[in-house]
């Protein structure tokens, strides 16, 4: 896989690349047809309305296909975020164990991609190497965290989020109680066995901690002691910034009052209006902090844009326009929000599960009038 440019070019050379057919058959396997186009998503250099319209224009897509039916499970996470607000960073219902049985912080063999375990240490390495990870390797690793070294989801969604290119609060943290059975019905599982099914030799894990059965792994995942990890040689973990990192220019003098604002979560473009000016929150980053990798991803792309980025110490003025995106909207409050064209119709009542959510919806057709 290539890095990750972010231009506009690039997200659109990732959508002329895919391979519906070969990502059905292929996408459960590490070095599968996967799409890679979660940073784009993420960050709004594509909409997913857009990758749904091309799919059905040049592939024939429906919500059979399993591409589709993927894309929806984006969307349904943000329908549950919708609804549930903040609830979604703490456990949605009672998993295997009380919360409390679980550590609150990540141990450092984990961070350091030396737990002995070789799919996880692996996993680690590609993270902090790349900021993508295929999404097996996510599950193996949120499950080897939580269910075998007894880790709280919560400090290991923070932890992923900071470091993906794609981060995205809604799929990472509902991802991660998916694993940990909060927001599924059964924690899932996996084994070295299902490691050697989908990954390349290097990730191979037999004899490790997670050569067990199922029946096995289940009894691990109820009982309240962690298997031991750090057998590994350790890797540096790259720093988690809450400013804009070393180097990286920001302008910190006032919003122009009437601005097309570019914020990171928005970077196809600036909407209409003018001026156009790109806009870090700085209140966002107090709470979530990135890699370098990925401040220089959304820099780089506000800079094309609009030049020089805004540090935005509050919320932006009223009579500033900007994209609408649940990550912004708390400093979107008092500006005109424009809305992002739908991918799938909203179903009339929360849905509790993405089987209810999938019967509820449909492809939204186009021609709402709202961006891509
Ligand atoms: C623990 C964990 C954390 C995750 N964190 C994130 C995150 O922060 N941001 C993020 O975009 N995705 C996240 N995912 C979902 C998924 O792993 C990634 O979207 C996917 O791996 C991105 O690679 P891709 O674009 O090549 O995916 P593809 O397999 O090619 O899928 C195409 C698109 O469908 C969507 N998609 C596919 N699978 C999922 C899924 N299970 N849940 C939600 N959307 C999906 C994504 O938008 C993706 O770009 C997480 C999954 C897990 C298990």
């Amino acid at each position: 896989m290539s890095g990750f440019e972010p231009t506009r070019e690039a997200a659109h050379a990732r959508l002329a690349a895919l391979q519906p057919e070969a990502y059905a058959r292929s996408r459960n396997h590490l070095e599968g047809a996967v799409t890679h186009l979660s940073p784009y998503l993420t960050h709004g250099l594509l909409g997913l309305a857009e990758v749904l319209q091309a799919l059905r224009e040049r592939h024939g897509l429906d919500e059979s296909h399993k591409l589709v039916q993927e894309l929806g499970w984006r969307a349904y996470f943000h329908h549950v975020w919708r609804h549930r607000g903040e609830a979604i960073f703490a456990s949605l219902h009672a998993g295997p164990l009380p919360d409390d049985a679980y550590a609150p912080t990540l141990p450092e063999d984990i961070r350091r991609g030396a737990t002995g375990v070789p799919a996880i240490d692996r996993a680690v390495r590609t993270l902090y190497a790349t900021g993508y990870l295929h999404n097996h390797a996510r599950l193996w690793l949120a499950s080897y965290v939580v269910h075998l070294r007894k880790v709280h989801w919560r400090a290991g969604a923070d932890w992923l989020y900071g470091h993906l290119l794609d981060g995205d609060l809604a799929s990472n943290h509902l991802s991660w109680q998916w694993v940990a059975g909060t927001g599924s019905h059964k924690p899932y599982l996996f084994n070295a066995d299902n490691v050697a099914r989908f990954a390349p030799r290097e990730w191979h894990s037999a004899g490790s901690a997670i050569d067990l059965s199922y029946e096995a792994l289940d009894a691990l995942a109820r009982r309240p002691r962690e298997v031991g990890g750090g057998r590994g040689e350790p890797v540096d973990e790259p720093a988690l910034h809450r400013a804009p990192p070393p180097g990286l220019a920001t302008e910190a003098g006032p919003l122009p009052p009437a601005a097309a604002l570019v914020h990171p979560w928005s970077l196809a473009g600036a909407p209409p209006g003018g001026p156009a000016a790109g806009v870090f929150f700085a209140d966002f980053h107090a709470r979530w902090p990135w890699s370098e990798r990925r401040w220089r991803f959304a820099a780089d792309r506000l800079q094309q844009i609009a030049g020089v980025p805004h540090w935005c110490e509050g919320p932006v003025p009223a009579g500033a326009t900007a994209w609408a995106d649940p990550h912004a909207a708390p400093w979107l409050a008092g500006a005109r929000a424009m809305p992002v064209a739908a991918a799938f119709d909203e179903p009339a009542r929360a849905c509790a599960s993405f089987t209810q959510y999938w019967r509820g919806t449909r492809m939204a057709r186009a021609g709402s009038g709202a961006r891509a």
